[in-house]
């Protein structure tokens, strides 16, 4: 890597986004941004700001929080938002709000309103917003404690109580978008910009 690239860092606590961006190739340090998330939904909801916007904010409080430290440093930050019926869905904090989530969810169609912000010399150099759909089957309630038994305490790091790369391809009748974006991070417009910022090779 010549010398004068950018120091990528991913300011994120996600294992999964950090997986994505590792799988595609991208050398980057990853730092969790301590970004108090619920409060800015909270505030955001209260506002009436549309979830594309909420997770667009979220995404600049994390990276701006990490871009501090290292102006010079190309700081990505990524948020996603579930809605359901205009509902807004969090990462659920204990199994048993998995499974309240998932019945709340089943037979439904959820969108997972993902946000990307690339920032840099202080400001916010890029952005962009997936939305991939996401149609649940109306499994049963056997089927979803074996899911919730097979799968444990991990489904409390995903905003829809679910691992689309697993087991859990089998709660859906049908998806649109791609599966980064679904695991939060919109891959392909990702690294067009890298490519584009001069990050990545052409
Ligand atoms: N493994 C997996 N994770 C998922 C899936 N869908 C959503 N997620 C995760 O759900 C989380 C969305 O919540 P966020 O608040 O955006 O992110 P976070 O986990 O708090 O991590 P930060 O980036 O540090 O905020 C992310 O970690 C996503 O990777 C999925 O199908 N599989």
């Amino acid at each position: 890597m010549q010398a004068d690239l950018p120091r990528i860092v991913l300011a994120s606590a996600s294992t999964a986004r950090r997986a994505v961006l590792e799988a595609a190739g991208l050398r980057f340090e990853a730092l969790p941004a301590a970004v108090d998330e619920a409060e800015i939904k909270a505030a955001a909801q209260a506002e009436g700001i549309p979830p594309a916007d909420a997770a667009l904010m979220l995404a600049d409080a994390k990276a701006e929080r990490i871009a501090r430290r290292d102006p010079e440093a190309l700081v990505i930050g990524c948020d996603q938002l579930l809605v359901c019926e205009g509902v807004w869905f969090d990462k659920p904090a204990d199994l048993p709000a998995a499974r309240a989530q998932l019945q709340a969810l089943r037979g439904r169609t959820h969108d997972l309103v993902t946000a990307v912000v690339c920032h840099r010399h202080g400001g916010r150099v890029w952005q962009h917003v997936a939305v991939p759909r996401m149609t649940m089957r109306d499994f049963s309630n056997a089927f979803l404690d074996a899911y919730l038994a097979a799968e444990g305490e991990v489904l409390t790091r995903s905003v829809g109580a679910y691992r689309l790369e697993g087991l859990g391809a089998q709660l859906f009748a049908r998806i649109q978008g791609d599966q980064p974006a679904i695991l939060g991070v919109p891959l392909l417009p990702l690294l067009a910009f890298l490519r584009q910022h001069g990050v990545l090779a052409t």
